[in-house]
C-alpha cells in the first residue's frame, strides 16, 4: 500500500466551470468504457481470450483472489461472531494512518475550509449507503440505518439537494433509508429517480417520466434496461453455483447482482471466485467488480456512480455553473468513479470513509459512519446559522 500523501495540496483552487455540453447519454452509453474497468482485475474480455489454465488457476493468476482478499479491511481477531447484525470493526496502524491522513485530511478538521469554499455556492450532497450511512455488518439484510442518521440525512435534504447512490437496487435502498425527500440511484447508478427538468432530454428510450413514492412527477433513467432478463438469469445461476458454499449469499439488485463471501471460510474464496469467473465466460456483456467482500456482477456499459452524479447534477440544473459545490461521501471502490468525476472536472469534493489508508480520488476522509453523521450535522448547523445571519429564518 502506498501511504504517500497523494496530493500536493488537498485544498483546491476554485472549480472551473465545465464547458461540457449536455450529457451524451444518447450516443456513448453502450460503449464499453475502458476507464470504467480498472477496478476490475478480472476484465472479462481479456480473461476470456486467455487460455483457461484450468482448476482454480484463473482466479489466482489474474488477480481476482488478491482483490478479493484486499477488498475490505481485516476484522479484529478479538471480535466473535455474536449476531448476524454484528458490526465488523477494523484494526489500523495509527502511524501509517496518520501519514495517509496528510494526503486525505479529515473532513471534520477541514470543515471550516470546506464551508468557506461553499458559502456562496449551492451545495449538492451525494451519499453512498453501505459503509457510509450504515456500518458494515455481517448480514447485508441487517444493514440498517440508525434513527439519528436518518434524522440527520433528512435535515441535510431540507437544505441541500441530496441523493443516495448505492450498489443496491433502488427499492432496497429506499426501504432502508425511508426518506422521500431524497433522490435515489440504485444498481450503481443504473437506476435513477431524479427531478423532472428541462435540462435532461427524456427522448432517450431508457429515460421516462415516472412518479416517486409520494406520487410526485420524476424522471426515471435506466440505462441498462435491456440487461434485466440477463441479470435475472445470472442471479439464478449464481444462487445455484454457490449453494453448496457455506456462508455465500447472492443478491439480485435488478441491474446487477452481488455475490457475498464475507461469511465464507477464507479457504473457499478461491472456489467462489473461480465459479463466478467461469460463469462470466458465458456472458461477455457482463463483468465483475470487487466491493467489500463482495463480487459485483454488472453490465458492460459506460455507466457508473460518477455518471450518475453527472446525470443528477444535470437534472437538478446544476451543471455549467460555477456556483455549485457537489460533495460525494462514499467508502467503496465503486465510489471512486464519482470521486474521479468530481476531481477531474474540478467540480467538488469527494470524501472517502475509511479507517485504513488506501489510494483514492477523494480529497478528504472520514473514519467511519459516526464521523459521516458528525460531518452532516456540522453542515446542517452551519447552513442554519448562515440562513439566520442572512435573515432567511
Ligand atoms: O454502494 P453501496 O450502497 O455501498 O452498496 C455496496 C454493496 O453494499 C452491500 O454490501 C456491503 O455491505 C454489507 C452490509 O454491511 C456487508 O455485509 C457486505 O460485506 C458489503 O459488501 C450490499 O449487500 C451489496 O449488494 C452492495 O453492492
Amino acid at each position: 500500500m502506498d501511504l504517500k500523501p497523494s496530493h500536493a495540496s488537498p485544498i483546491r483552487s476554485d472549480p472551473v466551470p465545465t464547458n461540457k455540453s449536455r450529457l451524451g447519454i444518447h450516443s456513448s452509453l453502450l460503449a464499453c468504457s475502458q476507464q470504467d474497468s480498472p477496478l476490475s482485475p478480472g476484465k472479462f474480455p481479456k480473461s476470456n481470450s486467455k487460455k483457461n489454465m484450468g482448476g482454480l488457476d484463473d482466479v489466482r493468476s489474474n488477480g481476482w483472489l488478491d482483490a478479493m482478499k484486499a477488498s475490505s479491511p481485516p476484522r479484529k481477531k478479538s471480535i466473535h461472531k455474536a449476531s448476524s447484525a454484528q458490526v465488523a470493526s477494523f484494526d489500523y496502524d495509527s502511524e501509517d494512518y496518520n501519514l495517509w491522513m496528510q494526503g486525505y485530511p479529515s473532513a471534520l478538521e477541514a470543515f471550516e475550509k470546506i464551508v468557506d469554499f461553499g458559502k456562496d455556492k449551492k451545495i449538492a450532497m451525494f451519499l453512498d449507503y453501505d459503509g457510509t450511512l450504515s456500518p458494515i455488518v455481517e448480514d447485508p439484510d441487517c444493514a440498517f440505518m440508525s434513527e439519528p442518521m436518518r434524522k440527520t440525512v433528512r435535515s441535510v435534504a431540507k437544505y441541500f439537494p441530496t441523493a443516495i447512490i448505492s450498489g443496491r437496487s433502488r427499492d432496497k435502498v429506499f426501504d432502508l433509508v425511508k426518506l422521500t425527500e431524497l433522490y435515489y440511484a440504485g444498481s450503481h447508478g443504473m437506476d435513477i429517480i431524479g427531478p423532472v427538468s428541462d435540462t435532461v432530454s427524456i427522448n432517450h428510450p431508457n429515460c421516462v417520466k415516472s412518479t416517486d413514492h409520494e406520487g410526485k412527477e420524476t424522471i426515471l433513467f435506466q440505462p441498462a434496461r435491456e440487461f434485466l432478463p440477463m441479470i435475472d438469469e445470472v442471479f439464478k445461476t449464481l444462487v445455484e453455483i454457490t449453494k453448496d458454499i457455506e456462508g455465500a449469499k447472492v443478491e439480485n439488485h435488478k441491474f446487477c447482482a452481488s455475490v457475498h463471501y464475507r461469511n465464507v471460510e477464507e479457504n473457499n474464496w478461491t472456489m467462489i471466485g473461480q465459479r463466478v469467473h467461469d460463469m462470466l465466460k458465458n456472458y461477455p456483456r457482463l463483468r465483475s467488480t470487487h466491493g467489500r467482500k463482495v463480487l459485483e456482477i454488472r453490465p458492460v456499459i459506460d455507466w457508473n456512480k460518477g455518471k450518475a452524479v453527472e446525470f443528477l447534477l444535470e437534472s437538478l440544473g446544476l451543471t455549467d455553473r460555477n456556483d455549485v459545490l457537489p460533495i460525494y461521501i462514499g467508502d467503496d471502490k465503486t465510489d471512486e468513479d464519482a470521486f474521479k468525476v468530481l476531481r477531474e472536472s474540478n467540480l467538488g469534493y469527494g470524501i472517502l470513509v475509511s479507517s485504513v489508508g488506501k489510494e483514492s480520488n477523494a480529497f478528504y476522509s472520514l473514519r467511519d459512519t459516526n464521523e459521516v453523521m458528525k460531518f452532516l450535522q456540522l453542515l446542517v448547523n452551519w447552513k442554519t446559522e448562515e440562513e439566520t445571519k442572512h435573515g432567511k429564518k
